[in-house]
């Protein structure tokens, strides 16, 4: 008697194996569903929130730093850090304690590579491929994480419900008239199949629950080549349960396979179809010979296969066919259910098994491995009536099948899955450590930043008005300076010239005698317009170097204000070009020049606008010679200037005039008013007198002559004394005050020199506003940089944890006992 016999409480085991595979299935929803809303999170943190770096690990050399590792990322090759890498696959900082021998617990027994989250960045050959990695950018690397992640959530769900199917397929099959039909029958509780001594099976019957076909009992021969659907009759023709035996009789002479769905209803409580767990559709397939092997092995690959019960007759063994079929099925499923059918017809029972089991080795040894659950030496015709050993054989069979459905499913079904979740949950704790890493790196570079530009910031702030009040009084005291400057030197040089006097190192021409009086007046006129035209120019050198003062006083406030690596002004200041007027057209050698800019310098002068080149004053005129009205009114002034005294004609009163002033001044001195009236009286005294009148003529002559004489003499120093005087009247005779030659003068030095100091304050201002706000954004982007940073550390810190918490809950990676 076998061991196999031996009540073990089969019924119990299964019982548990269901309970495990329950629990097993549940936590892996679990796990799956939080495992797929943390990759949700990522892709959402990855667009939104922060570009997800894909971090690449290479192995360090063997020996004492087995737990080291390099970290790099996939858009920076270059930069490697030394890293720790931790048994889950999370990666650190290496510290100092890192330098000890690892323990073997300590040992990371994942690999450093991505699984299921890596990206295919090597394209075309080596070489290509690094030079294409080390072009990639961060943003398109990131893109191409979110692709796959979405391909993982894509898988995840997939996954999902591939552990929620309940749905179980168990194939029947092995030699002919093994009892293939006998055995199916007897675990539906129910003759369905057509049982017969000749073989007689010539279909694939598929036994399904009736409730998936609408609780209606009834046979589908599905359509050759057609894609099966309960729901559309037409990929099926529909007969009755009861006529199964005819059809499959009826297939027994086509030589094609046909599938037959077959729905049976008030099934057995007691039967395998009555899982509880999942549903199992038995599949009862032809007998095993040339012919139908290939079809059987083709339709046992089947992924929705989940077992494969291979029955044999304990008479005759394992047929050729079959042992080609069970060493092809049991390299591809590894486990194989082994019914040892017609047990009951043997006698000498142990030599069977025994040689059974020494086959079974040889063609599944794995099987053999487990033959206590996995072979099963039974009688199906009796196992029904029987209530005796055999039919607890066969029900310990029938148990130990359950077990094995769900032990199967759990090893095709839930392991491959959560191998797929310990994978990618170590991936996804590579992913967040990494980038936890880069968080953290980022704080302290964004800190680092925040330290070097914020205190730079600061102090701009802090020295904004300093640097505006300093501008405004370097530009106004430049003004200030250069204006009372050029009205010194300006009224100065009109009072000398007014006196006849030429200015700076002018000298007045020499008197050329009474025959070039008129030549004479003109140069002294000359002269005179000169040293006005000299006056302004000094008054403009001033301006000059009262400018370039202020030039430099506005650069030292750049050095003071400016912080280091900004770009100082490159503007020179050239002084010469003051005053001066920019020609375009032709150079000075008559070419013309393209777009060139001739700088004429010497201000008024060199634009012309001297006062010696003013035609109007040019003009020499008899009074510059005479001035009789001048004289006039010296002698007699009515105290007030006239506008009409530069062109008024001598007349009469005028040669009295010169007459009278010619005596007057006779003497050396004037005589003053009460004087000349007095000589007048006298004058009309001598005339009323005979005597006198005979004289009076000569002497009148002689006085003429005298005054003549006297004043052709004085000529050489009283024309420069006129035409200055003249000249004075000239430039300050104008009405507008506005536009009197000194104060016209003073407001141009003013202005060119506030345009030139406000040219240089601009671009200081614009210089300073510009690295301010630069600055400024330095320092709200190392803000900004480093708040990301600090939320990307905490949220991949806890992606950590989350991933820690679905490992732990889910008892991912312990065996799972069934
Ligand atoms: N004594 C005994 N006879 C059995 C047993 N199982 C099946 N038989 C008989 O063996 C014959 C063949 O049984 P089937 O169930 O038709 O065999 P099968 O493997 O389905 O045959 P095909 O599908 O036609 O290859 C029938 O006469 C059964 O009564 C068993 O365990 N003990």
């Amino acid at each position: 008697m076998s061991q196999s016999y031996m009540p073990v409480r089969p019924v119990a085991k299964a019982d548990d194996v269901q309970d495990a595979y329950n629990h097993h299935k549940d936590r892996l929803v679990d796990a799956i569903d939080s495992t797929k809303s943390i990759l949700t999170d990522i892709r959402g943190f990855n667009k939104d929130d922060w570009v997800v770096r894909y971090p690449q690990l290479k192995e360090a050399a063997a020996g004492p730093e087995t737990l080291r590792r390099s970290l790099s990322f996939a858009d920076d090759p270059t930069t490697q850090t030394p890293v720790r890498l931790g048994p889950t696959r999370s990666v650190s900082l290496v510290s100092l304690d890192d330098t000890k021998q690892p323990t073997d617990t300590e040992i990371p027994p994942l690999s450093s590579d991505f699984h299921v989250l890596r990206l295919d960045l090597k394209l075309g050959s080596a070489n290509s491929a690094l030079s294409l990695v080390s072009q990639l950018e961060k943003s398109s690397i990131a893109h191409l994480l979110d692709e796959r992640l979405a391909t993982s959530i894509a898988h995840i769900d997939k996954l999902r419900l591939r552990v929620q199917d309940t749905s179980s397929k168990v194939l029947v099959t092995g030699d002919l008239n093994a009892g293939k039909s006998t055995l199916v029958n007897a675990l539906l509780r129910r003759q369905v199949m057509p049982v017969d001594q000749q073989p007689c099976t010539t279909a694939f019957c598929e036994v399904h629950d009736a409730t998936e076909n609408g609780g209606v009992e009834a046979v589908h021969i599905v359509k050759v080549g057609t894609a099966y659907n309960p729901a559309d009759d037409s990929t099926f023709t529909t007969a009755a349960v009861e006529d199964l035996e005819d059809l499959i009789a009826e297939y027994e002479t086509k030589d094609t396979e046909h599938l037959l769905k077959v729905y049976l209803a008030g099934k057995d409580q007691n039967s395998l179809l009555s899982n509880g767990t999942v549903n199992i559709s038995l599949i009862d397939a032809p007998g095993l010979n040339r012919d139908s092997l290939k079809t059987t092995a083709l339709f046992a690959r089947q992924e929705e296969i989940d077992v494969v019960v291979f029955v044999v007759s304990a008479e005759n063994h394992f047929t050729l066919s079959a042992k080609e079929f069970l060493w092809t099925a049991s390299n591809e499923k590894a486990y194989l259910f082994i019914v040892v059918n017609k047990y009951d017809m043997i006698r000498n029972k142990d030599k069977c098994r025994r040689v059974v089991l020494e086959q079974i080795k040889g063609l599944s040894p794995r099987t053999f491995e487990d033959a206590n659950d996995l072979v099963h030496f039974v009688d199906s015709a009796s196992a029904a009536n029987d209530d005796g050993k055999e039919a607890f054989a066969f029900e310990e069979m029938e148990a130990a099948l359950r077990s094995f459905v769900l032990t199967k499913r759990s090893k095709s079904k839930l392991q491959p899955v959560e191998t797929f979740l310990l994978n990618l949950l170590s991936d996804i704790e590579l992913l967040a450590s990494a980038n936890k890493l880069v968080a953290e790196s980022e704080v302290a570079q964004a800190r680092a930043e925040l330290a070097a530009t914020k205190p730079v910031l600061e102090k701009m702030k802090s020295g904004r008005d300093k640097l505006e009040e300093g501008l405004e009084t370097v530009e106004e005291e430049g003004v200030g300076k250069a204006s009372v400057k050029a009205k010194k030197v300006l009224t100065d040089a009109l009072e000398q010239v007014g006196s006849g006097k030429p200015f700076g190192d002018l000298r007045l021409p020499s008197y050329p005698g009474l025959l070039s009086v008129w030549d004479y007046a003109r140069d002294v006129r000359r002269t005179l317009l000169d040293s006005l035209d000299l006056a302004v120019k000094l008054a403009e050198d001033e301006a000059r170097i009262i400018t370039s003062d202020g030039v430099v006083q506005i650069k030292d406030l750049g050095e003071e204000h400016l912080p280091a690596g900004v770009e100082r002004s490159r503007r020179i200041f050239m002084p010469e070009a003051m005053f001066s007027a920019v020609r375009r057209g032709k150079g000075p050698n008559g070419l013309k020049t393209r777009g060139k800019a001739v700088v004429v310098a010497g201000g008024a002068l060199g634009l012309g606008i001297g006062l010696a080149s003013r035609p109007d004053m040019q003009e020499t005129t008899f009074l510059d010679l005479f001035d009789v009205n001048h004289q006039f009114l010296v002698h007699f002034g009515d105290g007030s200037k006239s506008s009409s005294e530069t062109d008024s004609n001598p007349g009469a009163l005028s040669v009295v005039g010169v007459g009278v002033g010619a005596l007057t001044m006779v003497g050396g001195q004037a005589i003053g008013v009460r004087g000349v009236i007095e000589g007048v009286v006298r004058l009309s005294d001598f005339f009323s007198n005979e005597t006198a009148r005979k004289w009076a003529l000569p002497v009148v002559g002689a006085v003429t002559i005298g005054a003549v004489v006297y004043v052709v003499l004085e000529l050489p120093t009283s024309i420069p004394r006129t035409i200055g005087r003249r000249i004075k009247v000239t430039v300050e005779s104008v009405e507008d005050d506005d536009n009197q030659w000194e104060s016209q003068n003073v407001v141009r030095i003013g202005r060119e020199t506030r345009k030139v100091l406000r040219l240089a304050s601009w671009d200081l201002r614009e210089r300073f506003r510009s690295a301010m706000d630069e600055r400024g954004k330095e320092v709200r982007n190392a803000e900004e940089g480093e708040k990301r940073a600090l939320k990307a550390q905490e949220w991949f810190t806890s992606v950590g944890v989350r991933v820690g918490e679905v490992r732990e809950n889910a008892r991912l990676g312990e065996t799972v006992a069934v």
